[in-house]
């Protein structure tokens, strides 16, 4: 175990005082998970202060405590480290603490408000079907080489953040791809980590409940890319209007993609249908699986973080053509009989819901129904029920509201909700079924041969909670099941 003096090393305390050989056993930022010989981070959160609990980390057997105000009674046989900003300390330590594990793999980091899940999983699967071991740190799931554990945060915080990266330099892993949340740049989860890359997907107006202004956000966004070390690469999407303003700052090798205009990495969609995507990538025609113009800017975003890896361009290109994208985005199932498609997606905000039924609007043809299936947490802002409801109207033939969700909310208040969004036209498009697996069955009843069902806002999930108790569920299991039972 290091001693304090060892976890110090990038950090300039404003004031130390106490035994600087103290072992120090463990890492925490919450008081609840010290144990003896621990050295407790206190924060000052959106919530509480970290510093009030100062007291019960000791009880709990802390050696250590870094903080950013020095108590006004010190214990004995406890070091106390006075920082000026500990949330930047948590990550400086952990890095120490854990042996700097980023410096000793390659970590790329995605950015962006949509699509870093798919860029960092695509990215995952690329590397690893080109041979490597790798780490994923994401959304849905964290992988370390072959171990896969649920995640609980986009970024995790500066200490299981680090303890993640070292599991993976244990398990031999070479790169790690990651997601990098806004929230994470914020509350400098990400300090101590090395980045080899940087990625920027796109920004839109979200988030804005915690960044408040939009300006701010993109200032949030623009430090992950302040920040890098010059042998760092910046890869930025030059189609995006903040694009570029991501690389002005930064002391990385610059670069960028674009499916319209000059770029280091230029892309043409040349064909844009509901079996896949046909792209001239730097000059050379590739075929791929996964569908729709924002998968041709993931795409082509991981292509040319690939190439700013030293990876072969023709190996890429084979490699990624053949990949899905990320669980539960976008994920396609093709009944084998009458060909209706089913895709399962994660959307779960308006705007995430709009995003997909226009791609889905694009690609299908004119004889082919959507029928969109859709509902809405229980216990989560309710402002969005009358427009998830308004959206999946607008722009479906047949929509069958259904629970996502409930927790501990009764489901038929949260369809009526939902429901209060619509008008008479948009209301007689509507069937209300609460239970889920009910309705997607409905909707494959309801679906003539080439139609398209859209279960939204589940995705990759595997339980449906109702009245706080969690049951095995999962979409793509169910749209597989329903396709069999009616023989579609
Ligand atoms: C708004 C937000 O980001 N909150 C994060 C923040 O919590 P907080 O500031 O509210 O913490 P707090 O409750 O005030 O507590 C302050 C400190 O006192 C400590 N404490 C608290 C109680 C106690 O008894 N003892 C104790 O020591 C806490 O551990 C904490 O260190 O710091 C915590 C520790 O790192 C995070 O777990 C927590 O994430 C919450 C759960 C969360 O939901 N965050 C979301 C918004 C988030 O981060 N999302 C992004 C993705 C966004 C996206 O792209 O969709 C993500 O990266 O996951
Ligand atoms: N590059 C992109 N541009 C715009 N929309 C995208 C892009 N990639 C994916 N999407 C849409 O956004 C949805 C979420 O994608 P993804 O999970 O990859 O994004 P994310 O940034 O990780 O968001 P979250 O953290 O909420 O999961 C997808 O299902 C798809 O509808």
């Amino acid at each position: 175990m290091p001693v304090l003096q060892e976890i110090l090393v990038n950090l300039k305390p404003q004031k130390i005082a106490g035994n600087q050989q103290t072992e120090v056993n463990s890492l925490a930022i919450d008081s609840r998970k010290v144990a003896a010989g621990t050295a407790f981070i206190a924060v000052r959160g959106s919530v509480v202060d970290g510093h009030d609990y100062i007291e019960k980390a000791i009880a709990s057997g802390a050696s250590v405590i870094v903080c950013e105000t020095m108590p006004s009674s010190l214990s004995e046989n406890v070091a106390y480290i006075q920082v000026k900003d500990s949330h930047a300390a948590a990550g400086q330590i952990a890095a120490a603490f854990y042996g700097f594990p980023s410096e000793k793999m390659k970590v790329v980091g995605v950015t962006g408000t949509n699509g870093k899940t798919t860029t960092a999983t695509l990215l995952f699967n690329l590397f690893k079907a080109l041979g490597y071991k790798c780490g994923l740190i994401s959304t849905v799931d964290n992988h370390i080489d072959e171990i896969v554990e649920t995640s609980t945060h986009t970024t995790p915080d500066a200490i299981s953040v680090q303890a993640l990266l070292r599991r993976m330099y244990d398990a031999n892993c070479a790169y790690v791809f990651m997601e990098v949340s806004s929230h994470a740049i914020h509350q400098h989860r990400i300090e101590g980590i090395h980045f080899t890359g940087a990625m920027f997907t796109n920004i839109t107006h979200d988030h804005l409940d915690y960044h408040k202004t939009f300006d701010e956000y993109i200032r949030v966004k623009k430090k992950f890319f302040d920040d890098l070390p010059e042998d760092a690469f910046a890869l930025t999407n030059a189609d995006d209007k903040r694009g570029m303003v991501m690389l002005q700052n930064t002391a990385a090798e610059k670069c960028s993609y674009s499916l319209r205009i000059p770029a280091t990495y230029k892309g043409k969609v040349l064909e844009n249908n509901l079996t896949g995507l046909i792209m001239n990538v730097d000059g050379q025609e590739a075929h791929f699986r996964m569908i729709g113009t924002f998968n041709a800017y993931n795409l082509l975003a991981v292509y040319g973080a690939a190439i700013q890896l030293g990876e072969d361009k023709m190996e890429v290109l084979a490699k990624l053509s053949n990949l899905h994208g990320a669980p539960g985005r976008f994920e396609t199932y093709m009944s084998p009989v009458d060909k209706i498609l089913g895709i399962v997606d994660y959307a779960h905000t308006p705007d995430a819901l709009l995003n997909v039924l226009a791609t889905i609007k694009q690609l299908r043809g004119d004889a082919q129904q959507v029928i969109t299936v859709v509902g809405c947490g229980g216990d989560r802002d309710k402002t969005k029920r009358p427009v998830m409801a308004e959206v999946a109207c607008e722009h479906s033939d047949r929509v069958i509201l259904t629970s996502d969700n409930p927790r501990s909310e009764d489901p038929e208040v949260i369809l009526n909700e939902m429901e209060a969004g619509l008008n008479l036209t948009q209301k007689r498009k509507v069937l209300r079924i609460s239970d889920r697996r009910e309705a997607i069955k409905t909707a494959v009843s309801l679906a003539n041969a080439g139609d398209i069902i859209l279960l939204a806002g589940k995705g990759h999930e595997t339980y449906q909670e109702i009245k706080g108790i969690k049951n095995h569920f999962n979409d793509r299991e169910e749209i597989t099941k329903a396709f069999e039972l009616y023989n579609k």
